[in-house]
């Protein structure tokens, strides 16, 4: 398979460096928001995705499909599925130590993956072009090294933590920042704010 031009990076583009201060390879990541969908602790119905850093600028991350996730009967929905591997792409941004949003996301659905199934991620950054960050992750089942089921190639753009105070619901942005958890881990990325 292979990424679209809009996912490929372009002539000149460097290679991902690895920040000095990014969590050590083994690292639990944690979630970068309670609230998230993808690894929020407070979300119920969210996947409680727990990602790790990797060698290099790479992750891994676990996701167990719940009931909650349905598509078809006993299996996971596809949307859920590419929101694993877009909350597995987006952790990248811990070893890096830049704010990101996912501005293009490609999946290919490979197998079928049934409730229970712990998928087995792990995702790494290709490229670098200015504020454009290229990147691509699998999902396999049941085990690190067992068959992908979906992969993705993705597409983050670079932004400053004021890209969400501007878009934000009011209610939730004065939250996080009235929470001193959430204003730490939002400092953990801003190098050069
Ligand atoms: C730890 C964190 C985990 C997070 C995991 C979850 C991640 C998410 O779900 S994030 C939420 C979903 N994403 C969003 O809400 C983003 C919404 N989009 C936006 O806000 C804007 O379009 C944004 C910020 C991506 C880009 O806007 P802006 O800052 O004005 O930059 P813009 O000049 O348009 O684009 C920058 C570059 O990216 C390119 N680009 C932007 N979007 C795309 C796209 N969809 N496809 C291809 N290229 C794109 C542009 O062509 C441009 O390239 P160049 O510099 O070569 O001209």
């Amino acid at each position: 398979m292979i990424a679209s031009d809009k996912l490929t990076p372009p002539p000149g583009a460097a290679e991902p460096v690895r920040h000095p201060d990014a969590p050590a390879p083994g690292q639990l990541l944690g979630p970068h928001y309670d609230q998230c969908f993808g690894c929020g602790g407070d979300q119920p119905h969210g996947l409680h995705l727990a990602a790790r850093a990797g060698e290099g600028v790479s992750v891994t991350a676990e996701f167990t499909v719940k009931a909650a996730h349905q598509g078809a009967p006993g299996l996971a929905h596809g949307g859920v599925l590419t929101s694993a591997l877009d909350e597995t792409l987006g952790a990248l941004s811990w070893l890096l130590r830049t704010i990101t949003v996912t501005g293009r996301l490609e999946t290919d659905f490979l197998r079928p993956v049934p409730v229970d199934t712990t998928l087995h991620l792990d995702a790494r950054v290709l490229a670098v072009a200015g504020r454009k960050i290229y990147s691509t992750a699998a999902g396999r089942l049941g085990a690190p090294e067992g068959p992908v089921a979906v992969r993705a190639d993705a597409l983050f753009v670079e932004v400053k933590v004021d890209h969400f105070v501007r878009h934000g619901r009011d209610r939730e942005i004065q939250a996080a920042m009235a929470d001193p958890d959430q204003v730490r881990r939002a400092r953990a990325f801003e190098v050069n704010p």
